[in-house]
């Protein structure tokens, strides 16, 4: 055995996110059910399945975004690196800084392309000079593929950018605080197929640098962009493992029933 590859496998096989037992109730609701999965590091997974089976309220948990939902109640345990995201210690808005979120809509501010990048590392007060903060805000939209089409224009309002552009804002306003995994949700869902495919390339180089969880309607979505894969149906993880695996064979005959088109 080759101690080169066994090495390289233990570095991607490393859990940067790590779920178990997590239950979701809306109310009366029982949303998502004993969910245990584990979120690699540098590694893209999707999450498929039925609409309302709930992959965006599990997406959801990874950052707390659901603390702003009043009738939401999370039980069980999530970690990052081993530190449990739910401790009353952690303060959530900066655990949404290390796991920054992308939305299915382009939701920029009423803000200059600029200001909608400067605005993550101001509040978190991550940089000590303007000369620092243009770097950051020239590194994100570079990361964000967005560099070339706006340096001539960063004064302009975000806005009035095409909502491929917009998108690849937002990507550029989550990456510049330096997150450690980045959750999209159906981020392509507004775009068209150009905007997409430019999206698609950008998760996979984001990918070198961080996890990326992307919750996703398209199975070729999730075929091409992803290297690990977790079908959701009912409000249970049913299958979750290597892309090709789940698109080829799958385990679970719920699972094959959704990837054919049976079910969804
Ligand atoms: N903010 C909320 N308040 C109350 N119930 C909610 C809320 N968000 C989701 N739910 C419920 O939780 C369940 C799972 O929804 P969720 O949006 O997580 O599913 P999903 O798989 O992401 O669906 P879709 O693919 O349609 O976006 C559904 O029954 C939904 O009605």
């Amino acid at each position: 055995m080759n101690d080169m590859r066994l090495t390289e496998r233990a570095v991607t096989e490393k859990a940067k996110m790590s779920a178990r037992g997590v239950q979701v109730h809306y109310g009366t609701n029982h949303a998502l059910k004993d969910v245990d999965v584990d979120i690699l590091d540098k590694t893209v997974t999707a999450f498929i399945g039925p609409s309302g089976c709930g992959k965006s309220t599990f997406l959801r948990c990874l950052n707390r975004m659901n603390d702003t939902v009043a009738s939401a109640r999370v039980t069980g345990k999530i970690e990052m690196d081993g530190q449990d995201i739910y401790d009353p210690r952690v303060d959530p808005v900066q655990l949404r800084a290390k796991v920054g979120m992308v939305f299915q809509k382009p939701n920029p501010f009423p803000k200059s392309i600029y200001d909608n990048v400067a605005y993550g590392p101001k509040i978190h007060g991550l940089t000590r000079s303007k000369a620092e903060l243009d770097e950051v805000v020239e590194s994100s939209l570079r990361k964000a593929a967005l560099w070339n089409e706006v340096k001539d224009r960063l004064a302009a309002p975000g806005t009035g950018l095409s909502g491929g552009q917009q998108q690849r804002l937002c990507i550029a306003r989550a990456v510049a605080t330096s997150p450690e995994v980045l959750l999209m949700d159906e981020p392509c869902s507004a775009l068209d197929p150009i905007a997409t495919a430019q999206v698609e390339e950008l998760i996979d180089e984001l990918r070198a640098q961080f996890s990326v969880v992307i919750v996703t309607h398209s199975m070729q979505q999730a075929a091409r962009v992803s290297q690990r894969t977790a079908f959701f149906h009912l409000g249970s993880l049913v299958e979750y493992g290597e892309t090709g695996t789940i698109f080829t064979s799958p385990r679970d005959p719920r699972t094959e029933s959704y990837i054919t088109g049976r079910i969804g």
